[in-house]
């Protein structure tokens, strides 16, 4: 089977705001840059959002909600049958997408591909949901006759990082639209182009104006507008865990709108002594370095048992050494640059804090090239609970090898943490895998694997990784409410 091949200058086609489905420029006449992390070049200007942009969105959703409106008076399954055309359009666009990710995010095209076929997933499994969320008819007492409705939550604003932006746009809109919500999109200020397209497809594939809206712009000013709009009826947001806290604080202040948050971690990955080694060290490298390690659930905590320690600090750092760094466009290239100049920044000051306080640098350390964003394949053994590179996310390529000798010692560690995402353990022992992953606090388990995902598996974080969960049928919670209506039925008989 021939690949497919990127295309290495992806024409940019929609810079502008996305309101009732048409393109539009923002309201202040400010635009602002998106950056090729590969190069620290400009890509092009986009029309900036704000609060006059949101509002503008926020009235065009709050139209094609109205009762008796095209999206209100469409049957359930017709929103199935639109979220599938939608994914057949993405697929058809993939190549063009998936280059386009490559420009703007800096991820390998063969990652990007991955990101596409992820996305059109998620919309095919939750068109398939449309005409099936269903209420109950409940045996009250007395002459009553009791049913509750699933009615769609409103106007949902969306808030949305860099790290996956297609996946992202698809696990938010999917759940919202199968209910039948409407949408205003927030893509992040690094990665707002491939969002952008996927608007037009959304026009293509006949979706009303009004029912997806897109504002690319800034945090503090679009997105806030977003979640302290008093006409928005609740805010899906992904991203840090500050951040998410201002949101439940604004929501909190203005109209008590429903908050669902999907925040960072520093998931534990344990490794006992009978664990298949080779598995478990290429599982817990991709559990780390996949996108540049900057994933939520990346697995930046690798508890060794103490008796396979040193043989797998090696193992894991000659995989590191031999892992790909360069030019994303090619296919056999394993990681890119990171995002942009603050989180390079960051990761970078990070590892020297790891490296002043004492952990043993195995490989990698330092900037890759001399252009660009790119930092080298790291990793730590010798790690202790205390060091800044076993508490902090550090959304990057650097793995953390920590020493452990028992299993309710590692429980311990493992959920020393603010945060509880995710979790791995590898183990051949069933007793081992099941105390373990009952009594690790994260909302997602791995066993004997690392990043495995499924449009039907929830995803979501206990503690300050969360609130609530995506996907799956738990994921259509976040966009129902639900109505008791309890009729007067006189002489009612079971
Ligand atoms: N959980 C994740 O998937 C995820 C994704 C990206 C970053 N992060 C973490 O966050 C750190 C910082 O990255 P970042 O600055 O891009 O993340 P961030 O949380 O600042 O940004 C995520 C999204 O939130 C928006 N945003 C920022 N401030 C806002 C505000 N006040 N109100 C409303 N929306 C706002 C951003 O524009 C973006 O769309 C990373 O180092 C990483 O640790 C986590
Ligand atoms: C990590 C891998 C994938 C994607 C994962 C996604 C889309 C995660 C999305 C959610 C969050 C919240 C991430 C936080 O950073 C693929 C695309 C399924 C491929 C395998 C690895």
């Amino acid at each position: 089977m021939s690949l497919p091949q990127p295309i290495e200058k992806p024409e940019v086609k929609f810079t502008q705001i996305f309101i009732n489905n048409e393109w539009v420029n923002s309201v202040s006449g400010k635009t602002f840059p998106t950056i090729n992390p590969s190069t620290g070049e400009k890509i092009c200007e986009v029309q900036e959002a704000d609060k006059a942009d949101v509002d503008k969105a926020v009235k065009a959703a709050r139209e094609a909600f109205k009762l008796g409106s095209p999206w209100r008076r469409l049957d359930a399954s017709k929103r199935g049958v639109l979220l599938n055309k939608l994914a057949d359009l993405i697929i058809r666009d993939l190549v063009y997408l998936a280059s386009l990710e490559v420009v703007d995010n800096g991820k390998p095209f063969k990652n990007a591909l991955f990101d596409m076929y992820f996305g059109a997933a998620t919309l095919r499994y939750y068109a398939g949901w449309a005409d099936k969320n269903v209420g109950q008819t409940i045996p009250v007492d007395g002459d009553l006759f009791a049913y509750t409705r699933h009615e769609p939550v409103g106007v949902c604003g969306q808030i949305i990082p860099w790290n996956f932006p297609i996946p992202m746009v698809c696990w938010k809109i999917a759940p919202a639209l199968a209910c039948g919500n409407v949408c205003i999109l927030k893509p992040a200020e690094q990665t707002p182009l491939t969002g952008l397209y996927v608007c037009s497809l959304i026009k293509e594939a006949g979706f009303p104006p009004g029912v997806v809206n897109m504002v690319p712009g800034y945090g503090p000013t679009a997105g806030a507008a977003l979640s302290e709009h008093m006409d928005v009826d609740k805010v899906a947001f992904t991203g840090s865990t500050e951040v998410g806290q201002l949101i439940m604080a604004a929501a909190a202040k203005t109209n008590l709108k429903g908050v669902t948050l999907e925040l960072g971690g520093k998931s534990p990955s344990v490794v006992f002594a009978d664990a298949d080694l080779d598995l478990a060290v290429e599982k817990n490298h991709i559990g780390l370095f996949t996108n540049m390690g900057q994933v939520c659930c990346a697995g930046s905590r690798t508890f060794v048992q103490e008796e396979i320690y040193d043989e797998f600090v090696k193992k894991a750092t000659e995989r590191a050494m031999k892992r790909t760094v360069g030019n994303p466009m090619d296919f056999n290239t394993e990681s890119g640059p990171q995002i942009d100049e603050e989180q390079f920044k960051k990761i970078l000051e990070l590892i020297d804090s790891g490296v002043k306080e004492g952990a043993k640098l195995q490989c990698g350390g330092k900037r890759k090239g001399d252009k660009g964003y790119f930092i080298e394949s790291t990793v730590f053994s010798d790690v202790t609970d205390n060091m800044r590179i076993a508490k902090e996310e550090i959304f990057g390529p650097v793995q953390q090898i920590i020493k452990f000798k028992d299993m309710e010692e590692v429980i311990e560690r493992a959920n020393d943490t603010k945060y509880g995402l995710a979790a791995a353990v590898f183990s051949r022992d069933l007793d081992k895998v099941l105390k373990f992953s009952n009594s690790v606090k994260a909302g997602t388990v791995w066993v004997n694997t690392y990043n495995d995902f499924s449009p039907g598996a929830p995803f979501g974080g206990y503690k300050m990784s969360g609130v609530g969960r995506e996907l799956g049928s738990y994921g259509l919670k976040q966009y129902t409410e639900v109505k008791s209506v309890l009729i007067n039925c006189p002489e009612r008989n079971s």
